[in-house]
């Protein structure tokens, strides 16, 4: 089976809108940013990497998997971060919303030993009991980065993960996102965060306009909004 997210000839239109346009990428590096203006086409493009969004016209495949007729197996192993947290937290206390991730069929130890450790992963494991609509906006967002990680992707997609919160969480949830062992695939607008990736795709009007290492990328990417 190949390895790696690769995305063939990918068209996509919404209602009457073609918002990408000829994507062609294989993505292998560790850690990989996606800047690009407003409405140009990031969100769908990291969500066409899970099979969120599918293709009208092309192919995207993950480890050999179509993610058009694969979609429950890729989802298994591209885990999805949101932007807003809110929308990701589902049960009353912290524990129990990431065990929540867990499938039911895994012995009750198991999911135990799971979500201690993934708690333990990001810093959380002193709040396990806590309600989760009390955490602050940061813990929150390592939270549902907590019932992503449980389910042990092979990569993690975070759309946006910092947008709502503040310096010292962007920092935090940055630092633990760009320290994840899985592939990641990071969307943001925050250029200091998306830096600290490993290669960088500029978006521009449904096409990848850049794909370089961090610096010259995100020059590109300056130029071009400038
Ligand atoms: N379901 C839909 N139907 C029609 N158009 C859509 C749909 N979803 C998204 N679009 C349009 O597709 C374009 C690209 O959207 P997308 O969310 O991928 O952009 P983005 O680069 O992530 O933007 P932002 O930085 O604002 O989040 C936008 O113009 C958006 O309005």
């Amino acid at each position: 089976m190949s390895s790696g997210i690769v995305l063939d000839d990918v068209h996509v239109r919404l209602g009457d809108r073609d918002v990408l346009r000829g994507v062609d990428l294989r993505l292998t590096e560790h850690r990989i940013g996606l800047v690009g203006a407003n409405g140009s086409g990031k969100s769908t493009l990291a969500r066409l990497l899970n099979g969120l969004v599918l293709p009208t016209r092309g192919r995207v495949s993950v480890d050999g998997l179509d993610t058009a007729r694969s979609g429950p197996a890729v989802r298994r192993r591209v885990g999805f971060v949101f932007t807003d947290p809110d929308a990701q937290i589902l049960m009353p206390t912290v524990a129990e919303d990431v065990e929540y991730s867990l499938p039911r069929t895994l012995p009750r130890a198991e999911r135990a030993r799971r979500v201690a450790e993934a708690l333990t992963t990001v810093g959380l494991a002193e709040h396990a009991e806590h309600p989760a609509h009390l955490l602050s906006g940061g813990q929150k967002q390592l939270l549902a980065l907590t019932s992503v990680l449980v389910t042990e992707p092979r990569v993690v997609v975070a759309d946006e993960p910092t947008t709502l919160l503040d310096l010292r969480n962007t920092r935090e949830i940055a630092a633990r996102l760009l320290a994840l062992p899985q592939q990641l695939v990071l969307v943001s607008h925050d250029l200091d965060v998306v830096a600290g990736t490993d290669r960088v795709l500029v978006v521009d009007e449904g096409r990848v306009v850049a794909d370089d290492e961090p610096g010259p990328a995100l020059d590109h990417y300056r130029r071009l909004m400038s």
